[in-house]
């Protein structure tokens, strides 16, 4: 793959997509055992590639109603070779879905790694952690399964166990680790109510033991925890000055404490895993590298959240990234040509991914617009879509009660419902959570938050530095929204696989019931419809498959001529091709 005879070797991307549920991560993982098998060069470090998966997997996926492995996150694998040998990988990741650490919907279950702590841990770990029976967390009190559920959940925590301790995660790492999992749970169930003496809110009566498991397990003080809930502090012109949460507020700040713990916990395993896996190369010898990205498929739930829409912007992106290659540049090239060519036309999607990213009028832009003003709302931001967007087709202003809009996606048109996008998008840490957090007695959490976060949003651990409390200046109006970070690891991802070599492996999804054997055709035949598979089976019918340059077709084959220095022209093609009885050949 990385260059046949006479041909120039050449970076290779695969691009794996299908709707969710399809089968893109089991295809990924079935093209890493095969790529490796074909190695057959460092082994230990191809056993790492292939083990960090169930580690991923753990922290990354969950059980939805289209999938019950669903990954809740994209990932980007460069395999790195040198001399045909891999030398070492880079796995990138983009936008875990944090919004389920703290709510998932009906049918759905929170990230696979709670429930295989409770399966997996002995009563004298979950002691430590601090963590009672599952079915008194909120974060996780969905229906918890069968005993064979809770065998299959056992059996699952030791392979996480296995491959935290093959990536080379510390003891004191995987305690720590899970020592804020059990917190963001205990976390999860603290409520509040109003003081008797001035309405400010204090933590209620009956989840103070959960306020002080989630203090102990974080390593912080109960009272600077409670602080950071109920209250914000700011220090304006030497003074500090306190404001006090409303009931939403103290809820929104819980939640976003778990949601950050949680993120950031999984930011700083893909780091540990790209540090193990991190290429060990000649300097002297080029290095060429197979990418396969497997990305979150299409999605369109019964309720669509700014989740689904980045997640369905991602897939915009890919599918024109497929257009571009299969249809755009092809046919381009057989006009440059001059080549008789019947024009194929194809569904272009460019007017939807214009829609959305468009700058200063696109949706993200606007959504960015309006969640730097501090009195937007949701409904300010749908009128300001609705005003925009008057007269576009693939715009649709919402219908009924519920404030929404819908977008014509490439695979169909979604509803979304816009409560609670300027919130994701501003993805605010509450005021001096991260001061609180440095100073954790926990280590790794201290680590977690003195570390940076880039402009694409990936977790950049540095050396820890002492932080005084209240006089972090941390806020959300210096950082990037969540919609303009994922805008930025997008174009860094398309850069990428534009400087390489294309491949395509498009999976259909054969029924919505998850059942084996079950084909519905209709399911297919709309797959196929709208991922323009029927028009890539014309162009691949009738246009040409493989496109050499004279110079790398005449040093193939130039041996056919039987005859000493064929020169490398269009001549000497010709007469090669003249020579043998082949058909379906045109000459650019
Ligand atoms: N090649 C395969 N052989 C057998 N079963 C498969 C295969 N591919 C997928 N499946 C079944 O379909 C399920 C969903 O597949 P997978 O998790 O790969 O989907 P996905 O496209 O990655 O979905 P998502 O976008 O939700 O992550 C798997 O858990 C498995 O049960």
């Amino acid at each position: 793959m990385l260059g046949r005879r006479g041909a120039r070797p050449q970076s290779q991307c695969i691009v794996i997509s299908g709707e969710s549920g399809a089968g893109k991560t089991e295809s990924t993982k079935l093209l890493l055992q095969h790529i490796m098998n074909l190695c057959k060069g460092n082994s230990q470090l191809e056993q790492q590639i292939l083990q960090v998966n169930p580690l991923l997997e753990a922290f990354g996926n969950a059980q939805t109603v289209m999938n019950d492995n669903s990954s809740r996150f994209g990932k980007y694998i460069q395999l790195r070779f040198q001399n045909n040998t891999v030398r070492g990988a880079k796995l990138s990741e983009y936008l875990l879905e944090k919004s389920r650490v703290v709510q998932q919907d009906t049918g759905e279950r929170n990230f696979h790694i709670f429930y295989y702590m409770f399966a997996g841990l002995s009563s004298e770990q979950k002691e430590m952690y601090g963590l009672l029976d599952p079915s008194l967390y909120r974060y996780i009190s969905k229906w918890f399964g069968t005993e064979d559920v809770a065998q299959h959940w056992k059996q699952k925590y030791q392979e996480v166990c296995n491959a935290l301790d093959m990536v080379g995660f510390q003891e004191q790492e995987q305690v720590d680790m899970q020592a804020i999992l059990a917190g963001v749970l205990s976390l999860g169930n603290v409520t509040f109510e109003p003081q008797e003496s001035d309405g400010s809110l204090k933590v209620s009566e009956s989840s103070r033991g959960w306020l002080k498991a989630a203090a102990g397990q974080f390593g912080v003080q109960e009272d600077e925890l409670l602080k950071c809930l109920v209250c914000t502090m700011s220090v304006t012109r030497g003074e500090q000055i306190q404001r006090f949460h409303t009931q939403q507020q103290a809820e929104d700040a819980r939640d976003s404490i778990a949601k950050v713990a949680y993120g950031r916990v999984f930011g700083w395993i893909v780091c540990k895993i790209n540090e193990l896996l991190a290429e060990n190369v000649d300097p002297e010898v080029e290095l060429r590298e197979i990418g396969i990205l497997d990305i979150f498929g299409f999605e369109n739930f019964a309720v669509n959240r700014f989740e689904q829409l980045c997640i369905n912007l991602a897939n915009e992106q890919l599918q024109h990234f497929f257009n571009h290659h299969i249809f755009q540049m092809e046919q381009d090239a057989y006009r440059t040509e001059e080549l008789p060519w019947e024009t194929i036309t194809f569904s272009n999607n460019e007017p939807v991914l214009n829609l959305l990213l468009s700058k200063p009028l696109g949706l993200l832009s606007l959504l960015d617009e309006q969640s730097a003003f501090p009195q937007a709302t949701d409904k300010t931001f749908v009128d300001k879509l609705n005003s925009s967007f008057k007269g576009n087709v693939y715009f649709q202003p919402g219908r009924g009660r519920v404030l929404g809009f819908s977008i014509i996606h490439y695979a169909g048109k979604v509803q979304y419902t816009a409560g609670g996008f300027l919130e994701k998008n501003r993805d605010t840490l509450p005021a001096n959570v991260r001061g609180l957090f440095i100073n954790s007695v926990t280590p790794l959490l201290s680590l977690l938050f003195t570390a940076t976060i880039s402009r694409t949003g990936t977790l950049m651990p540095h050396m820890k530095t002492k932080i005084v409390p209240g006089a972090d200046k941390f806020n959300s109006t210096r950082k990037q929204s969540a919609g303009a970070q994922f805008r930025h690891s997008l174009m860094v991802l398309m850069e990428r696989m534009y400087s390489a070599n294309p491949h395509f492996v498009r999976c259909i999804k054969p029924n919505s019931q998850k059942q084996p054997g079950v084909v519905d055709s209709q399911m297919l035949l709309q797959q196929l419809r709208y991922n323009g598979l029927l028009e890539t089976i014309r162009i691949r019918r009738d246009g040409f498959s493989w496109r050499p340059s004279f110079e790398e077709f005449a040093e193939r084959y130039g041996i056919l001529l039987v005859k000493p220095d064929v020169s490398l022209t269009k001549g000497s093609c010709l007469e090669i091709l003249q020579n043998t009885d082949l058909t379906g050949w045109i000459c650019g």
